[in-house]
This record gives structure tokens, sequence and C-alpha cells, in this order.
């Protein structure tokens, strides 16, 4: 049994049926690309996940518990984070506070009322967002305010927002758009060092190839809201079908 199962989830948009029947067995542990040219229904997909949007109909099991009609929060408890194509940080405060800010909504279950007053005091939540800070590489830049940070950097500190909550399943939209190969080659380096630490499952959506086989163990090709194929990376590269779909569009 897979940590995520999602059976014939289909979402209408008025007139345009966004996924169509849509099947994924996310293995335990593993890293499972979504892939698919613009507008095939990826990002629809990834917000059946979190609760932004509600399939019209079919099922999203997360560890055998649905997570369908629970709110977004609700399914952050229950271990389920996702990193933003745009890194939603707040631009004011430091990156140290930048982690400790989810360390505690996590730990006491909800944002409280003037909940940075509170995080200060808290050791604990420091500790753990410290922690985190080694491991996506920004201990040297805890003190810096996130506005002042590199794009790449912004990202890493999404990142770390994400992994102090101590997630089971990590959903990655697009985690290297806009960045430079060298930039991407560190997020590359970095994912695959956080599945080493902590194994916590990945779904990455994903235009660049190179960051797909760098780290997919699994990868599913969406077309106009169908899954052509669902299968190996060595399986993927060069399938007729993934072709068919990608023709004028980036080559895998
Ligand atoms: N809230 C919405 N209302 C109406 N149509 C929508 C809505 N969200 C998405 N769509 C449409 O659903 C289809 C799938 O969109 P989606 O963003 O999921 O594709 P995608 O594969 O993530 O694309 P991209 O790679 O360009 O981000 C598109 O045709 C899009 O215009």
């Amino acid at each position: 049994m897979g940590i995520l199962e999602v059976q014939n989830v289909n979402k209408r948009f008025g007139g345009l049926q966004a996924l169509n029947n849509v099947n994924l067995n996310v293995e335990e542990g593993s890293v499972h690309a979504i892939i698919g040219p613009n507008g095939a229904g990826k990002s629809t997909l990834l917000n059946c996940f979190v609760g932004r949007l509600t399939p019209d109909t079919g099922s999203v099991m997360f560890n055998g518990q649905s997570l369908l009609g629970i709110k977004p929060h609700e399914i952050n408890q229950t271990g389920v984070s996702r990193v933003f194509q745009t890194p939603e940080i707040f631009t004011d405060l430091t990156v140290l506070e930048n982690v400790m800010i989810p360390a505690f909504a996590k730990r006491d279950g909800a944002y409280k009322l003037n909940p940075f007053k509170r995080v200060r005091e808290e050791a604990e939540v420091r500790d753990a967002a410290e922690e985190v800070l080694v491991d996506v590489g920004l201990q040297d830049k805890k003190n810096m305010t996130a506005a002042e940070m590199s794009r790449g950097d912004k990202r890493r500190l999404e990142m770390a927002m994400c992994l102090v909550q101590d997630p089971k399943l990590l959903l990655l939209d697009e985690p290297t758009a806009g960045m430079a190969r060298a930039d991407t080659n560190r997020t590359i380096d970095l994912l695959k060092h956080i599945g080493e630490t902590r194994g916590i499952t990945k779904v990455v959506i994903e235009h660049d190839m190179h960051v797909v086989f760098s780290l997919a163990d699994k990868i599913s090709v969406l077309a106009q809201g169908t899954v052509l194929v669902e299968d190996k990376p060595e399986n993927i590269k060069g399938h007729p079908k993934v072709r068919e779909a990608y023709l004028g569009e980036a080559q895998v």
C-alpha cells in the first residue's frame, strides 16, 4: 500500500475537465515526480492533496486516512507539507524566526494570537529550528532578515519551514523554477540529503527534466488531466506516449 493513494479523481472547472480519472500510488520513502505539459493538471492535483481544492469524485488517502473534506491546516497536522513555487515567507523576520513560527504552529496545533512573542521564549522550538537550518545549509544566515536573501536561499528557507514540522510527505511545486543551474544543482543535492537523513516521501512537480531524472524513483506523466503513464524513470525516457504529450515542448 502506498503512503499516498489517489483513485479515480475527477475535477472540473466549468466546461474544462482538469482532472480525468486520475490514479496515483506514491510509495513510502520514495520521490514521485509528476510531469506534463503546461495546463496538464499538475497543480490542480497537488491542490487536491492539501485541501485547497476538493475533487468532484474520487478518493485521496494518506497513510490510510482520507484527506477529502479536511481543512488545509488539519491536513498539515497529519504530516503533509507543501513547498510553493513562490516562497511564502515572512520577509521582515529573520531566517531563524521564520523557521520557529511553523515549528510553534505544529507543536501547538495552530497559529495563536501574537505567536511571535511566545516563539521568542521557546528554547525547544529554537533548537529544532536551528537544527533544520544546519540541514539546509542556512545556519550562517540565521540572523539575516529574510528579505535580504537570494532567491535560491529563500527557497531553502521555505524548505526549512516545512522540514521543521517533521512532515511525512513533502509536496514540492517546481522547486527549481527560475533558478540558475548552480542553484538547481544545490537544490537537487539538498533534496537528496533530506531523503537520506530524514527519509521523507516526496511528490515533486517539475518541468526541468534534469531535476526529475536526478531525483525521481517513479514518474507519473499527466496530459490534459489524464495520467498517461506511471513508471520508473528509465521506462519514461523516450516513451512514445510521453513524446506525443510533449510535442513542441521540453524534450523528455
Ligand atoms: N481555479 C480554476 N478555475 C478555472 N480553471 C482552472 C483553475 N485552476 C486551473 N484551471 C485550469 O485547469 C487546467 C489545469 O491547470 P493546472 O494549473 O493544474 O495545470 P499545470 O499542469 O499545473 O500547468 P503548469 O505546468 O502551466 O503550471 C488549465 O487549463 C487551467 O487553466
